[in-house]
C-alpha cells in the first residue's frame, strides 16, 4: 500500500517532503504519495506572528492523528519542546548545514557591508548576533517565503539577508549566499537543518521501516540542542541559540541567550556523551541561567514560538516557499 507523507504547499516543505519520500522509496521499496495539508495559517491573512508557529505543526499532527496521512516531515526547529500524545519521531535524518548564511547585494560579506546597512531579519537572535558585532548595521523584519527575500536583495531594497543555510540548499538557491557565518558569530537556532520524520507512535511497521532514515548522532546533537531550548523555556524569554557537534561519542553543544540589543549576551559550553544528550543540554541551560540568563531579556511579552522567522510559516494564501 502506498503511504501518505502530509506536507505544507511551501516550495520548501515540498522540496524537504519529497527528498525523504525518495529516501524512504529507496530505503523500503515502498511507493511515497505526498498530499498537501491546507493549513489555518495558509489561509488566513493573519499575520504570522500572532498566529504562531504551532498552527502548521497542529494541522500535520491533526491529520496524522485523524490517519488521513501516515506519516510528516517538519523543519525540526520549528517544533514546539513539548511531546505530543500518540506521535513519535520515528526517524531524524542526517543534519544539512546548520548554519545560517548571508544574501548581501554585490556579493558583499558581513565584514564589507558598510555602516547604516539594511539586513532583512526577524529573528531575534539573528538581530541579537548583528547587533552584537557593532558594525552599525540596521535590521528590519522581513516576512514572505524565500524566494520573495531573496528578490527583496536583487531588487535593490535590501542590502541583505540572513537565512538557514538549509532551506536555501534545499530549494537549489545555494550559490545566492554570499557568506557562510561562522557559528562563531551568529550561534544557529537549536536543530536549526534537521528534520524530524513523524507518524504515529502505535504504527509499528511503519515506525520499523522510517527508522531505516535515522542518523544517531543528528538524533543526538538535536536532543542537547532542544533538552537546553526546553529548559531555557521554562526559565527566560530571552532569544536562543545553541548548537552540537558530534565526534564519536561525544557532544560538544555551544550555547548562548542575548538581550535584545545584542549588547548583553552569555555564551557558554558543555561536553559530555551521546548517551547523555538531553541531560548536557538541560544542565548547560542551568549554567547559562546561573549566569544570569533569566535577566537578560525583559521587553514585554517575551519571545514568540518559533525562531520569530516567518519564511516558513508564512500566511500570504498561496506563498510559494
Ligand atoms: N522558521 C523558519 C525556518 N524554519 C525552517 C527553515 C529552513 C531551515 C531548517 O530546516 O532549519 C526556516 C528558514 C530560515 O530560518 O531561514
Amino acid at each position: 500500500m502506498k503511504l501518505r507523507l502530509g506536507t505544507r504547499g511551501s516550495a520548501l516543505a515540498k522540496a524537504q517532503s519529497q527528498m525523504i519520500a525518495d529516501a524512504v522509496t529507496a530505503a523500503t521499496g515502498r511507493t511515497v504519495e505526498l498530499v498537501e495539508i491546507v493549513t489555518p495559517g495558509d489561509r488566513s491573512a493573519a499575520p504570522v506572528q500572532r498566529l504562531g508557529v504551532g498552527v502548521f505543526v497542529s494541522a500535520l499532527r491533526d491529520a496524522l492523528q485523524a490517519k488521513e496521512i501516515d506519516f510528516a516531515v517538519h523543519s525540526y526547529k520549528d517544533l514546539p519542546t513539548a511531546p505530543v500524545d500518540d506521535l513519535i519521531i520515528a526517524a531524524v535524518p542526517e543534519r544539512a548545514d546548520p548554519r545560517d548564511v548571508l544574501v548581501a547585494r554585490d556579493g558583499l560579506t558581513l565584514a564589507e557591508l558598510p555602516p547604516s546597512s539594511v539586513v532583512g531579519t526577524g529573528a531575534l537572535r539573528r538581530i541579537a548576533q548583528l547587533q552584537a558585532l557593532g558594525l552599525g548595521l540596521r535590521t528590519t523584519p522581513i516576512r514572505g517565503n524565500v524566494d520573495s527575500r531573496l528578490r527583496r536583495v536583487a531588487s535593490g531594497e535590501l542590502d541583505a539577508i540572513v537565512l538557514a543555510k538549509a532551506g536555501l540548499d534545499r530549494l537549489g538557491r545555494s550559490a545566492e549566499a554570499t557568506e557562510a557565518l561562522d557559528p562563531m558569530l551568529m550561534l544557529p537556532a537549536p536543530a536549526q537543518g534537521a528534520l524530524a520524520v513523524e507518524c504515529r507512535a502505535d504504527d509499528n511497521d511503519l515506525v520499523e521501516a522510517l527508522s531505516a532514515l535515522d542518523h544517531p548522532a543528528t538524533r543526538a546533537a538535536v536532543a542537547a540542542e532542544r533538552g537546553l531550548l526546553a529548559q531555557l523555556e521554562a526559565g527566560c524569554s530571552a532569544p536562543i541559540a545553541g548548537l552540537a557537534e558530534i565526534s564519536e561519542d561525544e557532544i560538544y553543544l555551544r550555547g548562548a541567550v542575548f538581550s535584545e540589543d545584542g549588547r548583553h549576551a552569555i555564551r557558554l559550553s558543555r561536553t559530555g556523551t551521546i548517551a547523555d544528550a538531553d541531560q548536557i543540554g538541560r544542565l548547560l541551560a542551568a549554567d547559562l541561567l546561573a549566569a544570569g540568563a533569566d535577566r537578560l531579556f525583559s521587553v514585554g511579552g517575551g519571545v514568540p514560538s518559533g525562531d520569530g522567522e516567518t519564511d516558513e510559516n508564512d500566511a500570504v494564501p498561496g506563498s510559494a516557499q
